[in-house]
Order: structure tokens, then sequence, then C-alpha cells
């Protein structure tokens, strides 16, 4: 079963993945230039009275000082207005209405928005269809007759434009936040929050609200913009507020644009640059979140138990049904899916994209991304049922009993919280461990899984770290309350290949070690063959062949299990041989075809196996579910890819 690798596991001298390509985040001289101008804006906005400027009312033709027309020059910087009034002057003072509409409705819109958003995208389900339906309507309301008919009611004072701006910016906010919350709300760090027992609120405002921030900040950016453009325009049309404002002297001066351009394109230019500096800024904040998030594709997901004992958990499954109820019909995703694993083994768990591999993981913990999901059977996880016990129950033991490894680790942690703090965690919540207990421990585990110093790595974020590194922590974050069960999906498909081996060799070993049970989900035999001692071929969400590993590379039964191994590269044949591929695609798990789910593809397939689904043949320690058998005493086994 040993793999070969020349990489020693877990110690410390471990030669490891290459230093982190942590991206160097720089804003560029466009963020500090449009950041200079809101500044400058924003002196101007609060020290205008205290600044040598001339009136802004006062009237050239009775001052001498500004001349109706005039242009820019020395005397007046931007020129006189139609009634010699100093442009300068007007249009400093108008950056404090703008400053003030925006940032005030930025705030109490953006507030009120992130705050529908979020908990709409977390509580999903009835909750996020009414309000998304609620956003939708909003959204297509005529926001100008509101402001026509609020305008005519209550006034054109600043309170009654910043109460109608907040209102009609709420929808946009929500939207954002709403696919955002989505998005981070399927990771698993707020599964494993969720499994240490945090409450809905807790995961609300520890989890998911600072990986909100950011992008959040960048759009009130934009949105800042937008209030700004959107007074210019009502302005323009007559609409304004009681006080001067860009939009009004943009209104004043397009009259005489022909012959007296500058008293409209003044302060049209400085609207214009203010609205780009803020557009800036808010790109700018967001490329400060985007290399996280674009780097951010994969996961993972913790466990832990204060086990005062060395029993290790051991997994058993029984006829499990998980139906994803979508609105296109129901997904029989895991249909009638029997297995067990003993302490010390290790199940590969394989099949084609689409086959229900990971389904079966998520229905052994009960994670979903989607909110309506049905599961019946049996799942035991070191005696516990976690379909039947208590919801607390159920719980501890998925904080204690199983860790869980994914295939990416990067969507797997916690992107705005440090590597210490997410290792460290687990262990104070489950083990009641004092943080400086559980620190030490972290230390310990970091340099299991071959981190090189792990002081300085605790410190760091999740982006600090190359995938491999990423994923040895996870694995760490995995083993921390050492849980008997470790379930892995596709634990390297996201990872470089050079470090792929060196992951799954510590994964192995320590899974052996520490006599866990563990599932590995694969669709690569060559790592099933390296890695696991029994195996569950998966298609179509049933199990269609099970049994001990090396058997069933010399023995498959099931023809798709065949059809699998033949299209797998193999070094024994010689180097031009053509790879076997399956014709066709895994069928629709809404509408499955009746018979064996696999007939449709295969080459043995005889009529009664579009009709009657085929039993289970063998016996307990080698069976599958095929009329045809295969009889092939020998199958060209794959070997494990070096190159690919
Ligand atoms: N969110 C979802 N909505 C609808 N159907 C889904 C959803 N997630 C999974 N499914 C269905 O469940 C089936 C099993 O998906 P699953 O992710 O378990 O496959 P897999 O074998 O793990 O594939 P892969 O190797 O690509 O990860 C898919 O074919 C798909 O039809």
């Amino acid at each position: 079963m040993a793999a070969s690798t020349g990489t020693e596991i877990g110690s410390p001298g471990t030669p490891v993945d290459q230093r982190p390509k942590a991206p160097r985040r720089s804003l560029g001289v466009v963020f500090y230039l449009s950041a200079s101008w809101i500044a400058l804006l924003v002196f101007f906005a609060l020290f205008r009275d205290l600044l040598p400027l001339r009136d802004p009312e006062a009237l050239g033709i009775r001052t001498r000082e500004v001349m109706a027309f005039e242009g820019p020059g020395l005397n007046a910087w931007f020129g006189g207005d139609g009634s010699g009034r100093d442009l300068f002057a007007r249009v400093v003072q108008g950056a404090r209405p703008a400053l003030i509409l925006g940032l005030t409705v930025t705030i109490c819109g953006g507030l009120l928005g992130t705050m529908v958003g979020i908990t709409a995208g977390y509580l999903k389900g009835k909750v996020d269809a009414v309000t998304s339906i609620l956003i939708d309507i909003a959204l297509a309301f005529p926001g100008l007759v509101l402001l026509i008919a609020v305008r005519a009611t209550f006034g054109n004072s600043m309170t009654v434009f910043i109460v109608l701006f907040s209102l009609t910016s709420i929808p946009a906010y929500a939207r954002i936040v709403r696919g955002a919350t989505f998005a981070l709300a399927e990771r698993e760090f707020v599964d494993a929050a969720s499994g240490m027992g945090a409450t809905k609120r807790r995961i609300l405002v520890r989890e998911l609200a600072p990986n909100i921030a950011l992008p959040v900040l960048s759009f009130a950016f934009i949105g800042f913009a937008l209030v700004i453009v959107a007074e210019g325009g009502l302005a323009f049309i007559g609409l304004s507020l009681d006080q001067v404002t860009w939009g009004q002297l943009i209104a004043e001066g397009a009259g005489d644009i022909s012959n007296h351009g500058h008293v409209a394109l003044i302060p049209s230019t400085v609207m214009f640059l203010t609205i780009l500096a803020f557009n800036l800024v808010g790109d700018g904040l967001r490329s400060l979140w985007a290399p996280r998030e674009v780097a951010t594709q994969r996961r993972l997901r913790v466990a832990g138990e204060h086990r005062s004992s060395t029993t290790s958990a051991a997994l058993h499954v029984a006829d499990l049904h998980t139906t994803l109820h979508t609105p296109a019909g129901d997904v029989r995703a895991v249909d009638g899916v029997s297995l067990s694993v003993q302490p010390g083994e290790a199940l590969g768990v394989v099949g084609e994209s689409g086959s229900g591999k990971t389904m079966v993981l998520r229905s052994i913990v009960g994670a979903f991304a989607l909110a309506d999901v049905t599961r019946s059977g049996t799942v035991e996880v070191d005696g516990v049922d976690m379909l039947r016990s208590a919801p607390d129950e159920i719980k501890h033991a998925l904080g204690t009993k199983i860790g869980m490894v994914s295939q990416n680790p990067l969507t797997a942690l916690n992107p705005v919280r440090r590597i210490e703090t997410q290792i460290v965690e687990p262990m104070m919540v489950h083990r009641d461990m004092t943080r400086a207990a559980a620190r030490e421990r972290a230390l310990d585990l970091l340099r299991q899984v071959g981190i090189p110093a792990p002081e300085r790595r605790l410190r760091e974020y999740p982006h600090q770290l190359s995938g491999g590194m990423r994923q040895r922590v996870t694995i760490a974050i995995a083993l921390a309350n050492e849980p008997g069960l470790l379930l892995a999906d596709e634990p390297t498909t996201a990872l470089d290949v050079t470090v792929q081996d060196q992951i799954l060799t510590l994964l192995s070993g320590l899974q052996r070690e520490r006599n866990m049970a563990m599932v590995l989900v694969t669709h690569d035999l060559a790592v099933v063959k390296g890695f696991t001692d029994r195996v569950a071929i998966v298609y179509a969400g049933e199990v269609i062949e099970s049994g001990p590993t090396d058997e069933i590379f010399v023995d498959p039964k099931h023809r798709y299990t065949v059809a699998l191994m033949q299209s797998m590269p193999n070094l024994e044949l010689p180097s031009h041989s053509a790879l076997t591929t399956i014709e066709g695609r895994p069928p629709s798990l809404i509408d499955p075809p009746a018979g064996c789910r696999f007939s449709p593809r295969c080459s043995a397939a005889q009529d009664i196996c579009s009709t009657e689904a085929p039993v289970r043949s063998g016996d307990d320690h080698h069976w599958f579910r095929c009329h045809f058998p295969a009889d092939v005493t020998q199958v060209a086994a794959p070997t494990r890819r070096e190159d690919d």
C-alpha cells in the first residue's frame, strides 16, 4: 500500500514547497493621487470658512474684484460666473454638501443594505427568497418619480435628500452583500465554526462580516460617486438641494457654455475628477481584496474532541439517501449508499466528476450549499447517529470526531484571520485548553505537518502561504482535536503537481500513525492504489462496486470499474498506447436511467440492464452490482503519474 515517494513524513526538515508566491499588493500612483484629491476636498469642505477665500455670494459688480464671465487667471483662479461671483469660492462651497450627502448616504444605505444582504445570504431559504423579491421590486421602482413626489411634499432640504438617497441605495448594497455572503457561507471555515457550536449570530458577526467588510467598503466609494452623480443630474433638471452644489453651478453655467465655457466646464471638471477619484479608490480597495479571493480557491475544515481514551472513531453508513430539492427538480445525489470504515483503515471513494463523491462526504457531515436537502438512512460516526441525535450532540461529534481536509485549502481558511487563531480556536472550544496550551500544541502540530518556522507561520494570514503550505495548515487543523475519522475530499486537486505527492504521503502517514479511519475522495485511481486499503466505486449516486483495493485492481467486476481502469494512464503499456475513454457522460440525477444506471454507456449491456436494477453480488468482502460482471483476471493497473 505504500506510495513511492522520497519524502519523509512530517519531519520538520521535510523538503516542503517553495516559499509562497504571496502577491505583493501595491496600490499604485493613481490610487494615491485619487486619495489625495479626496483628501483635498475633505480639507476644503471642513475648513472653507477659515480659508482666505472670497465670499462665494459677493457680486463682482459691487466689489469690482471679479468681472462677470471673467476668464480663469491670477485674479480669480477659476474665473467669474455670469454675476461676477468668484467661481473658485463657489466650487469650494459646493464641496461640503457633496461630501455630506455622499458620506451620510453611504453610511446609512451601506449599513442597512449590508445587514439585509448578509442576513439573506447566510440564512438562505425563505428569508432569502422574500428579500430577493423585495430587492428586485426596490431596484425596479422609479426613483425619480419618488424624488419628485417627496420633494413636493417635504421640500428640498439636505435631510430629505439624505433619507431619500439612503433608502434608494439599500437594495444595491443588499444585492452585492447577499452575493458575497452566499459565496462565503459555502466555505468550510463557516462549516467549521458551526461545527464548533458557534451560533448563527456569532458566525455572521465573526466569520462573515469581517470578510464582507472590504468588498463593501470598495463598493461604498463607488456608491459615494454615484450619489454625487445623482445629485448633479437632479440639479441639472431643476430638482436641486437648497444650497449651492456643483450640480447647480453646472446647470447655471450651461446656458452660456458656447461663449463662456469655463463657467460650466470648471465645476463639471471638478465633479468629474471627484467621481473618478472615488471610483479609483474603490477599485484600489477591491484589488486589495482580489488577491485573496482570486487566489482563494480551496478549503479545509476543522475537527477535534476531548477524548480521554485512545478509541478511534469509525464510520458506518447504511442505505444513505440524499436528495437536493432544486428548482430544476429533485436531485438524487446519494442514492442508497452503504459503507463502513474501521479505525486505521483508508477507504477510497472513486468516480467520475458529478458521480456524487463529494455529496457522500457532505451527507456524512450534513453540510450542503443548498438550503433544501433531505437525508435518510444511517450515518454513524463513532457510534453517534449523525442524522437523528440531538443537534448539540451532532455538533459536538462534528467538532470532536471528524477532521476534514478539502480540495482547496484557501477557501477552507478564513482569509482575514491569522493561522494561529484558526488552529487554536477548535482546541479551546472543544478541549477547554488555555490559549497558551493550545498555542504550544499548534506549534507542535505545524511541526508534525512539516511546516518550517512555525512560530512565524502562526502570525501569518492564509494568503501569505503557498498552496502546499496552506494544505499542511488545514491538515494540522483537522488533526488538532485528535479525530478518529478523517474525511479528505480530493485534497491535492488544487495543488501544484510537485507537492501533491508530499501532501498525500503526509496525510496517509499521519492517518496510519494515529490509527484514524480515513475516507479519501478522488477521481485518480493511482492515488487510490497508493493510499487506500479499500475502494468504493461511485456511479450516478450509487456505490456500484466495493472491495479491497488490491483485489479490485486485479479483478474488477463491474463494467464501469473496468472502464475506469482502462481510462487511466499505465506506465507498463508501450509509450504510445492510446487511452480508452468512457463514451458519454454520467446521467442526470434528477431522472436517472432505469435498471443499471451505467447501461446506456456500457458496451456489454443487454436488454435486462436497462429494465432491472442489478442486485448486489459477490461477498461482503468484495461486492458489485452488475448483470454481466467482467471476466478479467488481470486488468492493467494504473501507475502513479509523475508528470500530468
Ligand atoms: N448545488 C447543487 N445543485 C444541484 N445539483 C447539485 C448541486 N451540487 C451537486 N449537485 C448534483 O449532485 C451530483 C453529485 O455532485 P458531487 O459534487 O458530489 O460530484 P463529485 O463526484 O464530487 O464531482 P467532482 O469530482 O466534480 O467534485 C452532481 O452531478 C450534481 O448533479
